[in-house]
């Protein structure tokens, strides 16, 4: 058993990492859309003080999404490689992983009703 950890190799691994993520928020539209309304609510958030409770809550949510889009879009990338032409075993898979994104968004929608409806409830009061 080799117990020695390469440094070196763990920045590059980091390094490929930050330019998957800056390749998901550059070129895909849907990223784009998740990135804009994760700001928005971010930005609701600040102005809502939620508490670090809520925080945790708010960017699990969004961390989870953005985690889904990523995966959906590698699937969707070796997709394409793998078969460019036609084929209904690609729908199924593309469908699918498109499924675990609008699952994941539902989800994220619903925490964030359940967080900031009592809060701008209490605004009106
Ligand atoms: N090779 C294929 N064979 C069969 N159906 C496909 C194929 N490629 C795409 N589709 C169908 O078209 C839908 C959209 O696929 P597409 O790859 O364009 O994804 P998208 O959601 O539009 O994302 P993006 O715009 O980022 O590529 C898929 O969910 C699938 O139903």
């Amino acid at each position: 058993m080799n117990l020695r950890i390469d440094i070196p190799k763990a920045l590059r691994s980091f390094k490929y990492a930050a330019m998957g993520i800056v390749s998901l928020f550059a070129n895909e539209n849907n990223a784009k859309i998740h990135l804009l309304a994760a700001l928005s609510v971010m930005a609701v958030g600040y102005y809502l003080r939620l508490t670090a409770h809520e925080w945790i809550l708010v960017l699990l949510a969004i961390g989870l999404v953005w985690m889904a889009e990523a995966f959906n879009t590698a699937l969707e990338k070796l997709a394409d490689v793998v078969s460019p032409e036609i084929h209904p075993g690609i729908k199924q898979v593309k469908d699918l992983a498109a499924a675990g994104v609008l699952i994941m968004a539902i989800v994220a929608f619903l925490t964030g009703l359940i967080i900031f409806i009592p809060k701008f409830a209490a605004l009106l009061v």
